[in-house]
């Protein structure tokens, strides 16, 4: 059980495309990887974005949700595992996991044990994952929810004095 996520850091897609730029700009140090192991479904917009920018087309992905009821984590689940070929290239350690964050770091725990050698980054990272990944870009606190461009819709904001939230 972790802290209540009580602050609020919004990304738009604008500022999204900015901060994976940013990470596959960090990434030409680490450079190069046979594939990209994205963690599905919020890796796919990040490694859509990274292999745009360094040039990778062989993308596989491994599907893990633990996140049942908005913000309340429940039990790990692997919808789907990486193929053995994959799996097979990771002794070069050349393999690229990328996701769109760590929180408490249990989704990037199971990857990592599944490709001991990769490179894992995510776009943002929380406190207490954040020695977890090889490279990330922003770091929030752990209090913090991450609103993603694509959980989001436009709607009214009551004005301050009305009682609106922070
Ligand atoms: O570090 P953790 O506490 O494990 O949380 C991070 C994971 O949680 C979210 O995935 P989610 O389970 O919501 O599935 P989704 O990517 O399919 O939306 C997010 O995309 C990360 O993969
Ligand atoms: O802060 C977050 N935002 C969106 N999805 C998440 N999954 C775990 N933590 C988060
Ligand atoms: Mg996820």
């Amino acid at each position: 059980m972790t802290a209540p996520q009580n602050k609020s850091f919004p990304v738009s897609w604008d500022q999204f495309h900015r901060d994976s730029r940013a990470l596959a700009w960090r990434l030409m140090n680490e450079e190069p990887f046979d594939a990209i192991v994205c963690i599905t479904r919020g890796g796919l917009v990040p490694a859509a974005i990274i292999a745009r920018e360094l040039g990778i087309r062989v993308i596989e992905s491994v599907s893990i949700s633990s996140y049942h009821d908005y913000q309340k984590q429940g039990e790990l689940n692997v919808v789907k595992p990486i193929c053995q070929d994959i799996i097979d290239l990771d002794k070069n350690g050349r393999i690229l996991i990328i996701d769109d964050l760590v929180d408490t770091g249990k989704t990037g725990r199971a990857v990592r044990a599944m490709l001991p050698n990769a490179h894992f980054s995510t776009v943002y990272a929380k406190p207490l994952a954040r020695d977890l990944v090889n490279s990330f870009v922003t770091e929030v606190s752990q209090d913090t929810w991450i609103y993603f461009p694509w959980d989001m819709d436009v709607s009214y904001a009551p004005p301050i004095r009305d009682g609106a939230q922070d």
